[in-house]
């Protein structure tokens, strides 16, 4: 790291307020219900509302151009914003800051492993942001903390709403990313959302340089060490498929591989609470508890119990709370090299099987395709489900060009013999509308017997169209699902779809063509 990356915008900012740093949980609960920024729920959460941005905003987040960036970055995938429309907007922040009565700054680590961590300050306007942001990262110990030195900084400062016209932004909410200067800029949206997946971007911007694979995914790990990394698009069911009983959660949502095993690189989980239950989702349900950050969750005036049935203000309500809440999860969280990868994809079209065995070159096609769903609520404007291909399952995270993380992706898949399966979380027996989502106990039964390698030992077919190995049983599956056209009452109309999402890959693989081997482009759907 350069000295730049060492200066620490607050110690040199000119606070005419109170700094506060790393204040403990109840403290900071305390200052949010003093300032009126939530309220405490009979469950001990503290519930707060978003306003206008519930959900992250993609138009309005942008990458600065400059010479750290310029070459590397995929500017297909991703918004550029010069370097002097982001120092503008730095001072304007940094002054907002300044003159803010409190400001909470948090300390601490993005990284589970030593090595590769990075350290982080994150500077709020609002308490219950600096406490979603100790929620989310990994604490320092006290001589952590005492001989912390920023290495990238994130200033958000949600009351501070831009001017396009004189800021030269979208709208009045952005994200603005430097590399080279090590900051995030966040205004305008109170979404707590950006703060984490844009960090997350900056990992996967800094991590391929060290050759350690960056992913979208969550991980947990089995009675025999290995861990399994479950890859998905928001809403596949990453969270919800990782809390599962008997294997220990490492983490919800971004890892790294690196040569000595897999590393969260938070230290809390943001979970949806969306139609939660106690039944279906045990372990995200029992881990909501006091020092929980609650968006936009509905609660009931007279209880204060929060109803998580309830979509009144977006589908997108959370949970954000730390590891240390989760039953067994594993501390630090780290974990062995993969035994199994699972590529979660929710398909609206409701085609693909529930669960299916990928050749090696499936794995590198699936992955650099991305398909799944959009589904309601995380991103603005989204509100039903929308195909999509989300290249590595997660492009708007990823900054690099994909193969840059297909073919690390690839030769660590090889080295450790890792088996890929590709699981269909959303739509069967006919489109979204028609059809029906999967069911999440008939995943949950698949996705173990999957990780006990009980799939690999059955009877396969292999799809006509997508050419996926489909496991024609499954141990605790009786229901007729595995084979997705004998869920659908029109043969005819399952045809159909199935070719018009064969074309789709086709049509959007085609930007991979020239980077990739023969094997790997005919490893997708055939085409007729
Ligand atoms: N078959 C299924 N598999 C996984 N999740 C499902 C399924 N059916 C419904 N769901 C719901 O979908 C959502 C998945 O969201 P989540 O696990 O938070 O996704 P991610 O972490 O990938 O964003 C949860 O609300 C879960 O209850
Ligand atoms: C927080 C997000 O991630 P996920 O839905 O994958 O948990 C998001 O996409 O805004
Ligand atoms: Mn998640």
């Amino acid at each position: 790291m350069n000295d730049a990356s060492l200066e620490n915008p607050v110690a040199k900012l000119l606070h005419t307020g109170q700094i506060h740093i790393n204040l403990p949980v109840p403290e900071l609960i305390e200052h949010a219900l003093r300032r009126n920024e939530g309220v405490l729920l009979a469950n001990g959460a503290l519930a707060v509302s978003t306003g206008k941005y519930t959900g992250r905003s993609p138009k309005d987040r942008f990458i600065v151009s400059d010479e750290q960036t310029r070459d590397q970055v995929d500017w297909q995938r991703n918004q550029c914003i010069n370097e002097t429309v982001f120092t503008k907007l730095r001072h304007k922040l940094a002054d907002y800051l300044n003159t803010r009565e409190e400001t909470y700054v948090f300390r601490g680590f993005i990284g589970a492993a030593h090595k590769h961590r990075l350290a982080i300050q994150v500077v709020n306007e609002y308490a219950w942001q600096n406490l979603f942001s100790r929620q989310l990262f990994i604490e320092p110990s006290e001589e952590e903390l005492e001989n912390h030195h920023p290495q990238f900084t994130i200033l958000s400062a949600p009351g501070f709403k831009a001017d396009p016209v004189i800021d030269g932004t979208r709208s009045e909410a952005f994200i603005i990313l430097s590399i080279k200067h090590r900051t995030i800029l966040i205004g305008g949206t109170e979404y707590a959302g950006e703060i984490k997946k844009s960090l997350f971007t900056i990992m996967n911007f800094l991590l391929p340089q060290k050759g350690i694979l960056p992913m979208h995914c969550s991980a947990n790990q089995g009675q025999n060490g290995k861990s399994a990394l479950f890859f998905g698009l928001s809403g596949t069911g990453k969270t919800t498929l990782s809390n599962a009983s008997g294997r220990p959660l490492i983490g919800d949502d971004e890892h790294g591989w690196s040569s000595e095993g897999i590393f969260n690189f938070e230290g809390g989980c943001y979970a949806k609470t969306i139609r939660l239950s106690p039944e279906k989702e045990p372990q995200i349900y029992n881990s909501i508890k006091f020092g929980t950050v609650l968006e936009n969750v509905a609660f009931s005036d007279k209880s204060r119990l929060p109803d998580y049935a309830s979509a009144q203000r977006t589908e997108n309500t959370r949970a954000a709370f730390s590891l240390q809440n989760v039953a067994g999860a594993k501390q630090p969280s780290v974990g062995g090299h993969p035994s199994a990868i699972i590529f979660l994809t929710a398909d609206a079209f409701g085609v693909l099987p529930p669960v299916s065995i990928l050749s090696p070159e499936q794995a590198m096609y699936y992955f650099l395709s991305g398909y799944t769903s959009k589904l309601a609520g995380t991103e603005r404007g989204v509100t039903a489900p929308e195909k999509t291909f989300s290249t590595c399952f997660g492009a708007p995270f990823m900054p690099l060009p994909a193969p840059c993380y297909a073919d690390l992706l690839g030769q660590l898949m090889h080295k450790h013999n890792v088996s890929a399966y590709l699981i269909n979380t959303g739509w069967t027996g006919g489109p979204y509308g028609i059809g029906k989502r999967i069911r999440l106990s008939d995943t949950r039964t698949i996705v173990q017997s999957a990780l006990d390698g009980q799939l690999n030992n059955v009877a396969c077919l292999t799809d006509p169209i997508f050419q996926l190995r489909i496991p024609t049983t499954c141990p605790g599956i009786s229901n007729p699902i595995l084979l997705p056209w004998k869920t659908w009452a029109n043969q005819t109309d399952y045809q159909q779809a199935a070719n018009q999402l064969a074309h789709a890959f086709h049509a959007n693989f085609k930007q991979f063509a020239a980077q990739t081997s023969e094997r790997i482009r005919c490893a997708g759907p055939a085409l007729r």
